[in-house]
């Protein structure tokens, strides 16, 4: 039985949900973009077999059709579907970052959808950036709307289970919430401080002195703004608690600050630390359990292929494996993560054998 996948927008999460699902031998991918240009280089790239003419014109074939679009374009979307022509068991899905919204429009309408959101993404946007294993190991959450039944929740689950990814299914209200917390008002920080630093005209070599821990905390800063911009409105209510919790601790650290206390400052950071810490071996309340290895190596050619060839070798397997862009000079901090912390100790333990780079547990 052949099945048919309809996705509109081809972006970073449209064009990798395509290449995982393509994994299905028995699956066809149609895609749609509002963008031709994107449309036409997801076909050439092979990401989908087919760019369909529009979602209306496509959606009668379609046994799944997913909104892999900014949220507030989705909220439109969903609202038109309410008029296609549907096959019969259809299964609508989004892949949203945002819920409340999304589903009070779904629950609206007479056709099932089942809300989704894959918990792994980046701040780089675009069907170049997509990848087939981006969603492995990350939490993908499901909010099934009221129409929506056991069968087509567990044909949902069964289509998604080749991306590999933790399927987990919350409300919206459980979702918005804890995504605020751990995604959305992050961003907000990330984008305060990068305004921060771009105010200063006193002394603007700090720019040039941002470095690891700057970089580190600001990536985030650098994504799509037509997509943060429809999260923050879509989740404000929730956000702006974050805000208001956020506004108290700088508030109480500011106090911290100037009561000159070591022992109380010490202790606050400590017991961040240990927090931070803690969140991947909890393996709860951290959206992501990856397991992360540093490693300080010389910036020259060769160095990534040396450094995976010898955990290839040892049947390691890597996860992610990314550059932090820190020092311009000599050295490069290669970050790679595994899926476990025995698999993590594995290459540390191989690549203090097999190599002199220093590494480190953050
Ligand atoms: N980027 C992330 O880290 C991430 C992670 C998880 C979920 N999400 C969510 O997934 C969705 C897509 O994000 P992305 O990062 O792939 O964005 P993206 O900018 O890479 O891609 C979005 C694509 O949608 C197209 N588009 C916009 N309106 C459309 C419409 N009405 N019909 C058809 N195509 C349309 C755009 O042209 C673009 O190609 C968003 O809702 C986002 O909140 C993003
Ligand atoms: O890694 C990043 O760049 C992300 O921002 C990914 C991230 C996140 O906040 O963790 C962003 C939005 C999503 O909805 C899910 C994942």
């Amino acid at each position: 039985m052949n099945r048919t996948v309809l996705i509109a927008g081809l972006g970073l999460i449209g064009g990798s949900l395509a290449k995982a699902l393509k994994r299905h031998p028995d699956v066809r991918i149609l895609g749609v973009d509002t963008d031709r240009l994107t449309a036409e280089k997801a076909f050439k790239m092979g990401v989908i077999d087919e760019a369909a003419d529009s979602l209306e014109k496509a959606a009668p074939e379609a046994d799944f059709i997913f909104f892999a679009t900014p949220v507030n374009a989705t909220l439109k979307l969903l609202k038109e579907a309410a008029g296609w022509n549907l096959k019969s068991g259809a299964v609508l899905s989004d892949t949203g970052s945002t819920k409340g919204k999304i589903m009070e429009a779904a629950n609206a309408i007479a056709i099932p959808f089942i809300g989704g959101h894959p918990m792994a993404g980046s701040h780089k946007s675009g069907v170049e950036a997509a990848k087939e294993m981006l969603f492995e190991n990350a939490y993908y959450i499901l909010t099934p709307s009221e129409q929506a039944d056991e069968q087509q929740l567990n044909r949902l689950q069964e289509l998604l289970s080749v991306t590999k990814a933790k399927l987990l299914t919350v409300s919206a209200e459980e979702h918005d919430h804890m995504t605020a917390l751990v995604s959305h008002f992050p961003h907000l920080v990330a984008a305060s401080l990068v305004h921060q630093l771009d105010k200063e005209t006193k002394f603007p070599l700090a720019r040039q002195l941002a470095a690891g821990g700057f970089r580190d905390t600001t990536r985030i800063a650098s994504s799509n703004p037509v997509m943060w911009r429809d999260i923050t409105l879509h989740n404000s209510g929730m956000i702006a608690n974050q805000l208001s919790l956020w506004m108290k601790e700088m508030e109480m650290l500011r106090q911290l600050l100037e009561s000159g206390n070591p022992d109380a400052i010490q202790a606050y950071f400590a017991d961040a630390k240990s927090a931070r810490d803690e969140l991947p071996a909890a393996g709860h309340g951290a959206l992501y359990s990856v397991y992360d290895l540093y490693l300080d190596v010389p910036d020259h050619p060769g160095v990534i292929s040396e450094v995976t060839g010898y955990l290839a070798e040892e049947n390691i397997s890597i996860v992610n494996l990314r550059i932090l862009e820190t020092r311009e000079d000599l050295f490069g901090i290669l970050v790679l993560s595994f899926q476990s912390p025995e698999d993590r100790s594995r290459a540390q333990e191989s690549l203090k054998n097999r190599t002199s780079y220093d590494s480190y547990i953050s």
